[in-house]
């Protein structure tokens, strides 16, 4: 990493900023739970339909019964597939829980002190996660350490791409217009660094516990071992 020409950070949330186990055995459970009743008292609302309609493509079948889409969302959260309109879905129900304080956005205790000298420092801040832009903004607005969204410049989701695919992250270096080489991405994915880096991006793996370092990226465990 060239750290004296990073002018922006774009964060991925899950490994990363976020326990994997607070997505896994926290947020999706909650889903899993809440999504069936929700979606039966709220189909008719124009946010929820339109996502139900972008199921029932994905599903290839535009006659598919509310039952037969909540099964095929159950399967998908079971699964761990990240598919725009069941992030978009998971996003609503988790407004829920938050607001009602049935958890918190887990933030490793490393993740705020240095987000906050990053943006002292002048350095603009993104989050580029699978899950919608809304469930980012509730996972900072409601998280351990208060609400941190006034650090972040933007969000990004699966509406810009794939978090695997190059093109995403060309499309979130021209939203930024810097240049690519100005940009850092953080992950604990090596599949999205290495995408992040064909898009010309520099990179970094976070290596939290209970996750593999790679060879490809330059690796580090918490976020106060980047000195940019
Ligand atoms: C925005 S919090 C929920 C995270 C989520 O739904 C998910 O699928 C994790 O995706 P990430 O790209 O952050 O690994
Ligand atoms: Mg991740």
């Amino acid at each position: 990493m060239s750290q004296s020409t990073v002018r922006a950070i774009v964060t991925d949330i899950e490994g990363t900023t976020t326990d994997i186990n607070f997505v896994h055995n926290v947020l999706f459970p909650y889903a899993y739970a809440k999504l069936p009743d929700f979606l039966c008292e709220n189909a008719e609302a124009p946010a929820v339909a339109e996502q139900l309609d972008a199921v029932r493509r994905d599903m290839q079948d535009p006659e598919a019964t509310l039952e037969a889409v909540i099964a095929t969302l159950l399967h998908w959260i079971d699964t761990d597939q990240k598919v725009t309109p069941l992030k978009a879905l998971q996003g609503m129900v988790w407004a829920d829980g938050y607001q009602r304080g049935d958890f918190t956005g887990h933030l490793y205790a490393d993740v705020a002190p240095a987000l906050r000298q990053w943006q002292a420092e002048g350095k603009a801040l993104y989050v580029y996660s699978s899950g919608s832009v809304q469930a980012q903004k509730l996972l900072f607005g409601y998280s351990d350490e208060g609400d941190l969204t006034p650090l972040f410049s933007g969000y990004f989701d699966t509406h810009i791409g794939h978090k695997r695919e190059a093109a995403a992250y060309q499309r979130i270096v021209e939203a930024l217009d810097l240049p690519a080489e100005s940009v850092l991405f953080l992950s604990d994915v090596v599949e999205e660094l290495d995408a992040a880096q064909q898009a010309g991006m520099q990179t970094l793996q976070l290596v939290r516990e209970g996750t593999q370092a790679g060879t490809r990226h330059p690796c580090v465990t918490r976020f106060d071992e980047i000195h940019l």
